[in-house]
């Protein structure tokens, strides 16, 4: 196996930290510059672009309601009164109950100065559910729709949710969930197109029944459909990437609306409109952080809040090892890197709205709202920082391609990734050598489908007409997530924990995020890779004999300590 490891040029320096604040804060009437206009100069630009623009919506009369008080996609703003200021997103696991919407919309009471524009989940594991429903339901004929057991369990859930929040049974729709599955059930077929159709229902139903909760318990909300709001999508059903028009259209109708009428907005997640088709789509799984972050950029907002059950992002998936620690401050780069290499706390693209919007995120717990949870930002002070966080994504496929021809030959990198291409797979870590090249392919093109032996056969006949091919299975990338100015300290001390444990790595690939390093181990010893690096990074453990390696591990401790100091 050919190793390559490419270090990434010089970093560049980033800015000062971001003073961490426990709670949302308040604003009162205060005008308030927006984080692009933090210079005397932006304050100015930002003041006279806001009364440009409040001239010219009075001038207009304020014709649909939009802009009266500046809400720029992406752009310097100034908060006000008439503005929605933060982004408040909740997922499954904070509504899944009649209990916890009740916690829910006791946090959103809680800081009555905000105005939040609200983004919903589907309850707990609601979209699971309609999904293995939709796939029973082909099969099952019309007339036992009704035995279907996740049908059977999310209509329970959803029924009791309003019968103890006090609500009509009728704001959850279920009907005509009964009557899609019905229809799946005739027509035998579940196309990706109706099954984006069918798991909307989930966070369609999640925000009537909050919405009407609110409602009831007299504070004004207004549910809306993203799919009526503006997001517009790729046709991709499953997978649909948000379009640019997103940002003015959503600007528009949710700052025209507040200003009609100042109601708290209570946005489904996780869906669109596909652009051509014009049909419901959805944006991946876990794909409500999107929503929240495209909502923080298209608003200029000054926080986006992401609520989940976890005390924020952690130093690696308590699911795998839980000792793991909140990590207090995060830049843009390295939530992406974390996110995209598998951290399932974060969609894989939410951090690219705020990064554009410069809008921090603020990832929090809805069962512990005190702790002060992850402030994802621009920049923050890197210099004490060694390691941040520790990923693993199983289940990966690796393809050691040698070339079949001489050494010094010209195209070989290019004709591989051009297969790559044309059968549509995407490559998450590559690593080089002159006649080699090692790479690992992402387990899924559709965030949860996993990739078909069809395909990866068919990759491996493609590639093996110009190479050599070795196809290698169950392996993990264990992702260290941290500063790469520190990397030989971080390889140094990862090396000797993997080595201690007697692992082989069998690649390393660091990209040029300058955030990540990546080793490939074999699946069945990646959990015991994850718990030893997670205790020697973080919790402080050496290996004990008294020699080099303990100094080591101190000279780390000392590193880390100083940094939670
Ligand atoms: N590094 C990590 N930090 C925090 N949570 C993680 C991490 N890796 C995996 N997780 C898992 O992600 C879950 C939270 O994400 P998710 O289920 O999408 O929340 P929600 O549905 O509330 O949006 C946690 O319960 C945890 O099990
Ligand atoms: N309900 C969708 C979208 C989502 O974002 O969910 P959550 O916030 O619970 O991860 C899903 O399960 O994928």
């Amino acid at each position: 196996m050919a190793i390559a490891l490419r270090f990434a040029a010089t970093p560049p320096r980033l800015a000062a930290p971001i003073p961490p604040t426990s709670a949302p804060r308040a604003h009162g009437g205060v005008a308030r510059v927006g984080a692009q206009g933090g210079t005397r100069r932006g304050r100015r630009l930002a003041m006279a672009a806001a009364d440009s623009a409040r001239c010219q919506a009075k001038r207009e009369g304020d014709g649909d309601g939009v802009l009266a008080g500046v809400a720029v996609h992406g752009g310097t703003r100034v908060e006000g009164e008439d503005q929605l200021s933060v982004v408040m997103k909740f997922g499954g696991s904070s509504v899944s109950s009649a209990a916890r919407m009740k916690e829910v919309a006791g946090l959103i009471q809680a800081f009555p100065e905000e105005r939040p524009v609200v983004v919903l989940s589907a309850m707990g594991k609601t979209t699971n559910l309609l999904l293995l429903a939709g796939e029973k339901a082909v099969g099952c004929g019309v007339t036992r729709v009704s035995e279907i057991e996740e049908w059977n369990m999310l209509r329970d859930l959803h029924i009791k949710t309003v019968d103890e929040l006090g609500l009509p049974r009728s704001v959850a729709k279920l009907d005509e969930l009964e009557q899609l599955l019905k229809g799946v059930a005739m027509m035998k077929e579940l196309t990706l197109r109706s099954t984006d159709y069918l798991v909307s229902f989930g966070e369609c139903m999640s925000t009537r029944v909050f919405a009407a909760y609110l409602n009831q318990i007299g504070v004004k909300a207004r549910q809306c459909d993203a799919f009526d709001i503006g997001f517009i999508t790729t046709d991709d059903f499953g997978n649909a990437e948000i379009l640019e028009a997103t940002y003015p259209a959503v600007a528009k109708r949710l700052h025209g609306d507040w200003i009609r009428d100042p109601v708290i907005p209570i946005v489904t997640g996780f869906l669109g409109k596909g652009w051509k088709s014009g049909a419901v789509t959805t944006l991946g799984r876990g794909g409500s952080d999107l929503t929240a972050t495209t909502i923080g950029k298209a608003l200029g907002l000054r926080e986006i809040q992401v609520w989940k059950d976890v005390d924020g992002v952690l130093t690696c998936d308590p699911n795998i090892y839980p000792n793991a620690r909140t990590v207090p401050y995060l830049t843009f780069d390295e939530a992406a890197e974390l996110a995209y290499f598998g951290a399932q706390v974060l969609h894989p693209q939410s951090m690219r709205p705020a990064r554009e919007g410069d809008i921090p995120v603020r990832v929090k717990n809805s069962y512990n709202p005190k702790a002060p949870g992850t402030l994802i930002a621009k920049g923050r002070d890197m210099d004490k920082v060694v390691l941040t966080s520790i990923v693993l994504k199983s289940n990966v496929t690796m393809l050691d391609i040698v070339s079949t021809r001489m050494l010094g030959q010209f195209g070989f990198l290019a004709k591989v990734f051009s297969i790559f291409e044309d059968l549509g797979i995407s490559v998450d870590c590559v690593a080089t050598s002159e006649v080699s090249i090692s790479v690992s392919l992402d387990p899924s093109k559709i965030w949860s489908r996993e990739l078909i032996q069809q395909e990866l056969d068919h990759v491996v006949e493609e590639l093996e007409k110009i190479a050599f091919v070795h196809l290698l299975q169950q392996r993990a990338i264990v992702s260290l997530i941290g500063n790469v100015r520190k990397s030989s300290l971080i390889l140094e001390k990862a090396f000797h924990v993997l080595r201690r444990i007697g692992v082989n790595v069998q690649m390393i690939s660091q990209g040029a995020s300058k955030v990540n390093m990546s080793l490939i181990v074999h699946d069945s010893e990646a959990k015991l890779c994850v718990e030893a690096l997670h205790q020697a990074f973080f919790e402080g453990e050496g290996d004990g004999d008294g020699d080099g390696d303990d100094r080591l591990m101190a000279e780390f401790d000392e590193e880390n300590l100083r940094l939670e100091l």
